[in-house]
């Protein structure tokens, strides 16, 4: 079932896609299924150019024949694809869950719109219940991670602070030559307020709380996708 919503909100994405635009495209699962689908129209004429937010994008971008770019010949994206491991109604995310989370923000932040694609199981009322992802130098790791516990005490959050292994047992190296730690800390009452002690952290590179970033989201589940959107400032007044 998981597969079928991933790829329901994919193409609901899609839709907003026009020839002529510079794409943010995402990574993960339901990602993948966006740039299967995106290479499908590329193929029947689509004229796009896209940015990837990692190399595991890159490589299944390549292999399916959609034209890539970098933010430094494409400084200004349209429209950022990409998945999340939480959203809440405010579309306050949580990312990070596949490491891309550094790439993921600078593509998100460099694009004029930003939209979610996930299935429902992903649609929570408080983020935290998956494990926060913290991007972290390995200089100094074991100071970092203190500094990072010490901002939790201070927000009363509980949980282990773990550093992520790759499956041969040395710690994980993202894209960026960083390592991730993941947060076990739980509900997040206030995910801005967190987001902004953690980035005062030295050692912390980037962190997985991806707030005012998203404009809409497609969330697919058994009886349908539907779209949350968050009014902009100015459509507010
Ligand atoms: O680091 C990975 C990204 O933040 C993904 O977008 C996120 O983990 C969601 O991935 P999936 O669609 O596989 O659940």
């Amino acid at each position: 079932m998981s597969d079928e919503l991933k790829r329901a909100s994919a193409m609901a994405a899609l839709e907003e896609v026009r020839s002529g635009m510079r794409l943010g495209i995402g990574t993960g699962s339901t990602a993948e299924f966006f740039v299967r689908a995106l290479a499908e129209k590329v193929a029947g004429g689509l004229d796009i150019i896209g940015v990837p937010t990692s190399e595991r994008t890159a490589a299944l971008a390549r292999e399916l024949g959609v034209p890539l770019t970098t933010l430094d010949e494409t400084p200004e994206l349209d429209l950022t694809v990409d998945g999340a491991d939480e959203l809440d109604a405010r579309l306050q995310l949580i990312k990070g869950g596949g490491a891309a989370l550094l790439r993921e923000k600078i593509v998100a932040a460099a694009s004029r719109r930003m939209v979610v694609i996930a299935d429902d199981s992903k649609l929570v009322e408080t983020l935290g219940r998956f494990p926060l992802p913290i991007e972290v130098m390995p200089f100094g790791l074991e100071a970092t991670r203190r500094a990072v516990v010490k901002v939790a005490d201070a927000l009363s959050l509980k949980g282990e602070v773990v550093l992520r292994m790759a499956a041969d047992g040395s710690p994980l190296v993202t894209d960026g030559g960083h390592y991730i730690l993941d947060a076990h800390w739980g509900r997040l009452p206030d995910a801005s307020g967190l987001a902004d002690r953690l980035a005062a952290i030295p050692g912390v590179v980037e962190h997985g709380l991806f707030i005012g970033l998203a404009k809409a989201a497609y969330v697919a589940g058994p009886s349908g996708v539907r779209q949350i959107a968050v009014a902009t400032a100015d459509e507010t007044n």
